[in-house]
């Protein structure tokens, strides 16, 4: 299995295939359904052996729909194709440290819940009103009337507006929905990006969709280049564009996010990410940190319980309000959040000679090239990389070490089950 979730196999005059929902292991006949100069695309034609732990998929959906890529796995066979997909990058790497770490790379920290974990969806609405998903590698959109993966409130939510006249009239003229549950209460929002600006029956629709019972509490109507409409609230419930969630840590934090910014999905194991980023940090009182893509927060905070002092960056401006917020309603006055650019914000704070004992960073997919020397600059002793893309990862590794800093740990952990997207957390000490 690689990096993507599909199967490998080389055929007999060397060409690369790669299968969609192959297993290790596995004999099949396949039919190829895309064919590239180095590289064929295939699906299953016919199972001849199944690997002992190939599983019936629970959804309906799967297979057509885009989203999942890993259900007809068991869900411990999932995890341990996640850690060799990593242990395989790592062993493939040009850097030597990185491959002795693929023998011994720890198994993949599992899910509490490998289904109904996902407190936000978005829904594609096309111009036939379907809602649902895209079809995978089409902009088709299959109707979808639940997703395993969502959370029981979701899934709920969802079934009572798909029957509401208001909001099916109010999807006419959406591209897609995001439907959120607001830990605090349970409550749900929905945020509309329509195809072209509100109209006010529009804006009479959403107010209505929120006083009708209808399965939503808050509505925000959204449209590119314009102010957001909203967000209409029922007469007895949470109002305003945040949600919010207690972290357990020691004391128990508060976390307050904006509906358009980005959260973590999957509450449970966040938890477990935030305890993981915080043991492998190992602050103590007198540690100044640096949160580096530091969102809302999430990490910034649970750290800040234990630092002198922690400085968080980050580029979207709701995000940073957040963070300023989040900060204020905890009563910790010691993180200073700075609205900008990573390589921007953190070559200031190189110019003006601030130094960190710990450095954490979670940026997006594409990871951080070409910051390894100014993150070597800024960190004094350990560095937590939190990485959503095991290739990336394993690139920016390489650059750290040869900056001068040390692998001590590496620790994948699942938050997205029954996909092939895998968070690893790794360790990193100055030599
Ligand atoms: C994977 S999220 C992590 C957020 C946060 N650590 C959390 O756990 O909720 C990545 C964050 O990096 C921010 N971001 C992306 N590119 C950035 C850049 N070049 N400079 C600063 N922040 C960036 C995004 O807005 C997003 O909030």
């Amino acid at each position: 299995m690689v990096n993507g979730g599909w199967g490998l196999a080389v055929r007999a005059d060397g060409k690369t295939t790669l299968i969609r929902h192959g297993l290790p292991g596995e004999t099949i006949t396949v039919a190829v359904e895309r064919e590239r100069p180095q590289l064929d695309f295939a699906g299953i034609a016919a199972l001849i052996t199944a690997h002992p732990e190939r599983i019936e998929p629970p959804c309906p959906y799967y297979g057509s729909c885009g989203g999942c890529d890993l259900q007809h796995a068991s869900y411990p066979l999932q995890c341990a194709i996640k850690r060799e997909i990593l242990a395989d990058l790592l062993a493939r790497s040009p850097v030597a440290e990185l491959r002795c770490r693929a023998a011994d790379l720890p198994p993949v920290m599992e899910a509490p819940q490998p289904f109904g974990y996902r407190q936000r969806i978005r829904l594609q609405v096309d111009r036939n009103g379907a809602i649902g998903f895209h079809r995978r590698q089409s902009h088709r959109v299959i109707d979808v009337h639940r997703c395993l993966l969502a959370r029981d409130r979701i899934n709920q939510g969802l079934l009572e507006l798909r029957a509401n006249e208001t909001f099916l009239r109010l999807a006419a003229a959406a591209e897609t929905i995001e439907l959120l549950v607001d830990p605090a209460d349970d409550s749900r929002f929905a945020s509309f990006h329509l195809r072209r600006p509100p109209r006010s029956s529009e804006r009479s629709l959403a107010e209505r969709l929120c006083h009708q019972h209808s399965g939503v509490q808050r509505v925000l109507l959204r449209c590119r280049g314009l102010p957001d409409r909203g967000p209409y609230a029922a007469a007895a419930g949470p109002t305003g564009r945040q949600l919010t969630m207690t972290v357990p840590t020691v004391p128990p934090l508060q976390l307050g996010w904006d509906v358009s910014g980005f959260s973590q999905v999957n509450e449970a194991q966040n938890h477990a990410l935030i305890a993981l980023v915080q043991s492998l940090a190992r602050v103590s009182g007198v540690d100044r940190v640096l949160d580096l893509y530091c969102g809302m927060g999430n990490f910034s905070l649970p750290l800040a319980t234990t630092a002198a002092e922690v400085v968080g960056l980050e580029s979207q401006a709701t995000a940073i309000r957040c963070a300023r917020q989040n900060a204020e309603r905890n009563g910790l006055h010691h993180l200073h959040f700075r609205h900008c650019d990573v390589a921007a914000g953190g070559a200031e704070l190189a110019r003006q000679q601030r130094r960190f004992d710990v450095v954490v960073c979670d940026p997006p997919r594409q990871g951080m090239p070409g910051l390894a020397p100014l993150l070597a600059d800024l960190c004094r002793h350990r560095l937590v990389y939190v990485s959503c893309d095991p290739a990336t990862l394993c690139r920016d590794l390489g650059d750290l070490l040869a900056e001068g800093f040390a692998l001590q740990a590496i620790r994948p952990i699942d938050m997205f089950p029954q996909t092939h997207h895998l968070e690893t957390v790794a360790l990193l000490e100055k030599h």
